[in-house]
C-alpha cells in the first residue's frame, strides 16, 4: 500500500501540471456497465452532458483559473486505457461473475478517447458541455466533475503553509476516523465508496478508501472507483444512473413513449446483466409513478436504489411496494446513496435493521468532508453540489424530475410536460447539500 504524505505533496506540487485524471479507470464502475450496453443498443445516439453547479453562491469561474481547467481537460483527452487496465477488466471477476465485459467491448475500449469539450463563462459560472456519441460524451461525467472539484480544492489550498496544510489534513483524517469508529458500531453494515465525482482530490479519496478498508474490515465491501478497486484489490461496486431513462425518454416519439421509457430501460438492462446488478433506480421521473406503473417482474429484481427522497421515506415506499406485490422485503436489497453521512447512515440502518437487506453508497461526505478543518477558518473547502447531467439526446431536450424538485433538470417547458405525463405525486422538496 503506497503511503503518500498528502500535505507535503500538495505543498511541493504547486508548480507544474499535476494531472487530476491519469487513468480512464478513474471513473465509476456503473459508467462502464452502462457504456457496454449503450454501445451495444444505442451506438448512433448523440448526447450532450452539461456541468451544473447547484451551489450558485460559489462562483466557480472566479475560483478556478480557466487556463488550468483547460490544461486538465486537455490532459484527460490524452489518456487511454492501458494494456494492464484492459487485461484486468477482461480477466477480473465482478460480483462473482467472470467475463462481465465482452471481448469486443474490451477491444473497442483500447481506442477510446474522451471527446472534445466546449468551455465558456456566464455570470461567474463555467459553461462546460460535452457533445458527441452517447458512448463518448457520457464518459466525461466523472472525470469532468473530479477535475473541477479538485481544481477548486487546489485553489483553496494555494498559499497555505506547510504546517497549516499538515494540520488541515490531520483534522480531516481525524474527522473521517471518528466516522469510522461510529460506523463500526453497526454490526451488519454494508458500505462502499461512491465519492469519486465530488472528491477533494484523487489522493485524498485513495486515503479515505484505504482507511475504510482497514477501519471497517468486511463491512467495507468496495468502491465504485474502478482504478482504486483494481489498485487496492477491492470489489468494484456499481448500479446504473438516471441518464438511461432520461435519454430513452428524450428520444421517445410521444407522451406514451416517454411514460414507457423507464421500463424499457429495465428490459434492456436485464438483457445484459443479472444477479446483484439487477438494481432499479426509481426516481428519474418520480418514485411513486415509477412503482405504480412497474411491471410485476421488476419486483423479482434483487433491489432498488432510492436516490432523492429522504432515505427512510424512500425505503418505506419501496418496502410497501414489495409487500403489495407479494414479495418478502427481507429477501430484497435497498441501496441508499444520496448525500449519505454517518448520522443518516446510522438512522437508516437502525430504522430498517432486520426488515430488509441494505447497503450504503457513501459519496461526497466521505471523500470531501473538510468542514471545520481549515486552520484559517475558511469555508472554501466545503463541498458543493456540482453535477454533470445529460441535457439533450439527438438534439431533443432531456429531463430529470427527481422526487426532489430542487434536483429537476431540463427546459422548464419540458419539465412541465413530464410533470403532466408522470404526475407530481410524492414530490418532496428538500434543500440540496451535495
Ligand atoms: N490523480 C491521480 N490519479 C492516479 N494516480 C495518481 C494520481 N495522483 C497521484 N497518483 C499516484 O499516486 C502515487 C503518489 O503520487 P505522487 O504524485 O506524489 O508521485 P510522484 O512521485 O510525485 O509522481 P507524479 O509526478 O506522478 O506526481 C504515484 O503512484 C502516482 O502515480
Ligand atoms: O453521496 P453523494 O455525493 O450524494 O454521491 C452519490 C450520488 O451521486 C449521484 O448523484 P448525481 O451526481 O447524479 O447527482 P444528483 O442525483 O444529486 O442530481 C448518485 O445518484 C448518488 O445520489
Ligand atoms: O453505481 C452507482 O449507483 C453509483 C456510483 C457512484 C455514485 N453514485 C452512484
Amino acid at each position: 500500500m503506497p503511503v503518500t504524505d498528502i500535505a507535503t505533496r500538495v505543498y511541493n506540487h504547486g508548480w507544474r501540471l499535476d494531472p487530476v485524471v491519469r487513468s480512464l479507470l478513474d471513473t465509476d464502475f456503473y459508467k462502464l456497465l452502462m457504456l457496454q450496453m449503450i454501445r451495444h443498443l444505442h451506438p448512433e445516439v448523440r448526447t450532450t452532458f452539461s456541468l451544473i453547479n447547484r451551489s450558485t453562491s460559489v462562483r466557480l469561474a472566479e475560483v478556478i483559473d480557466e487556463a488550468e481547467l483547460r490544461e486538465q481537460l486537455d490532459h484527460a483527452r490524452t489518456v487511454r486505457f492501458s494494456q494492464r487496465e484492459l487485461i484486468w477488466l477482461a480477466g477480473n471477476s465482478f460480483y462473482g461473475k467472470q467475463r462481465m465485459f465482452a471481448p469486443d467491448f474490451i477491444d473497442w475500449l483500447a481506442d477510446f478517447q474522451l471527446p472534445a469539450y466546449k468551455l465558456g463563462k456566464s455570470e461567474g459560472q463555467y459553461e462546460l458541455t460535452f457533445e458527441g456519441p452517447w458512448t463518448h460524451s457520457s464518459m466525461w461525467e466523472i472525470p469532468a466533475l473530479a477535475i473541477v472539484n479538485e481544481l477548486r480544492s487546489r485553489a483553496a489550498l494555494k498559499g497555505k503553509g506547510r504546517f497549516e496544510l499538515d494540520i488541515l489534513y490531520a483534522r480531516a483524517k481525524a474527522k473521517l476516523w471518528e466516522k469510522v469508529e461510529r460506523l463500526r458500531e453497526l454490526p451488519d453494515l454494508v458500505i462502499s465508496d461512491f465519492g469519486t465525482r465530488r472528491r477533494h482530490g484523487f489522493l485524498w479519496q485513495r486515503w479515505c478508501v484505504e482507511a475504510l478498508k482497514e477501519g471497517l474490515g468486511s463491512r467495507f465491501v468496495g468502491t465504485s472507483n474502478v482504478l482504486l478497486a483494481m489498485d487496492n484489490d477491492l470489489e468494484a461496486i456499481g448500479t446504473n444512473a438516471h441518464e438511461l431513462p432520461m435519454v430513452l425518454a428524450a428520444l421517445a416519439e410521444d407522451d406514451a413513449g416517454v411514460a414507457a421509457a423507464p421500463y424499457r430501460v429495465l428490459e434492456e438492462w436485464r438483457a445484459h446483466y443479472d444477479g446483484n446488478l439487477l438494481v432499479a433506480l426509481p426516481d428519474a421521473f418520480g418514485t411513486a409513478a415509477f412503482l405504480r406503473g412497474a411491471p410485476d417482474w421488476l419486483a423479482d429484481w434483487t433491489g432498488v436504489r432510492p436516490d432523492s427522497l429522504p432515505a427512510i421515506e424512500g425505503g418505506e415506499q419501496i418496502i410497501g411496494w414489495w409487500k403489495e406485490r407479494g414479495r418478502d422485503p427481507q429477501t430484497k436489497l435497498l441501496i441508499f446513496s444520496d448525500g449519505m453521512d454517518v448520522d443518516s447512515i446510522e438512522a437508516t440502518y437502525r430504522h430498517f435493521d432486520g426488515r430488509v437487506r441494505m447497503s450504503f453508497g457513501w459519496g461526497t461526505n466521505l471523500t470531501n468532508d473538510f468542514r471545520g478543518c481549515d486552520p484559517a477558518g475558511g469555508h472554501e473547502l466545503e463541498p458543493i453540489s456540482l453535477v454533470a447531467k445529460v441535457t439533450s439526446a439527438n438534439g431533443r431536450p432531456a429531463v430529470k424530475l427527481s422526487d426532489n424538485p430542487a434536483k429537476a433538470t431540463g427546459l422548464p417547458s419540458e419539465i412541465e410536460r413530464y410533470r403532466r405525463i408522470f404526475g407530481q405525486e410524492g414530490q418532496m422538496p428538500q434543500a440540496v447539500r451535495v
